[in-house]
């Protein structure tokens, strides 16, 4: 136990430290959802409107469209204090020095944490499982992300949790936990008040008619962490 709490309280150290704000709205890029024109303006929208974490998500194989993609949200993320996150993809994360997150299939947490230095973010996709969350924190996730929590229109295929197993999960580990799917400005709350210290949205956010729909979303997300 005393081993536990040292280990919770180094790392709460060594993130405040880094300036690392692991708290808030985690916005999340689709691209078809973002066709058109509207990557770059939907993502500084939610940004302006306060989301801490942007995921680049892009399930393209265009290579070269997807690193121009990511270096200009990197520049947006840095213009605005947020951290960026590339989605399934070590190399891309690595030639841009950012963040990345790794879902079950997508390689080895140890060797991304291997590459990328221990002051990046690296997320991991626990799913339901708080074992999947015992092994992303022993290879060195800054956060660990559970859902889904209700229906997605992004991914409705993905495995449901519940949200009894935010009070688990926050009761076992000091580590950031991540709540995602379907998540709407009517079930954040609930997520928040079991211990998520992040949402993940990608339709609620960005499914909007315009950019100032999106920045008037995130403020509102952004709110609920006050
Ligand atoms: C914050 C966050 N949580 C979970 C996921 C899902 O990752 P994964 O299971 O690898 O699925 P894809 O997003 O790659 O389809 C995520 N991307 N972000
Ligand atoms: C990418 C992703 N991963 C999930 C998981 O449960 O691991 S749910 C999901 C989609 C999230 O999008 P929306 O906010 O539109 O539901
Ligand atoms: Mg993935």
């Amino acid at each position: 136990m005393a081993n536990t709490c040292r280990a919770a309280c180094l790392w709460i150290f060594h993130n405040e430290e880094l300036g690392m704000n692991l708290r808030g709205l985690y916005a999340i890029t689709d691209t078809p959802l973002l066709a058109g024109g509207k990557l770059l303006p939907y993502a500084e929208a939610a940004l302006i409107g306060g989301a801490r974490l942007l995921q680049y998500r892009d399930k393209s194989g265009d290579a070269g469209r997807r690193f121009d993609e990511a270096q200009a949200l990197a520049e947006l993320c840095q213009r605005h204090g947020a951290t960026l996150i590339i989605n399934d993809d070590l190399e891309l994360a690595a030639r841009l020095g950012v963040g990345l997150h790794l879902g079950q299939t997508d390689g080895s947490l140890a060797a991304a944490r291997a590459r990328l230095g221990a002051e990046v973010v690296i997320g991991g996709t626990c799913h339901a499982q708080l074992e999947l969350a015992e092994r992303a924190v022993a290879e060195g996730a800054s956060y660990i992300a559970f859902g889904r929590f209700f229906n997605s229109n992004t991914k409705p295929g993905a495995p449901a949790a519940t949200v009894e197993l935010l009070d688990q999960a926050r009761a076992r580990f000091a580590q950031p936990i991540v709540a995602i799917g379907g998540v709407t400005l009517g079930t954040a709350p609930g997520l928040i008040a079991r211990g998520a210290s992040m949402v993940a949205v990608i339709h609620t956010l960005f499914a909007a008619d315009s950019a100032l729909e999106v920045q008037d979303r995130a403020r509102a997300f952004a709110a609920l962490f006050d």
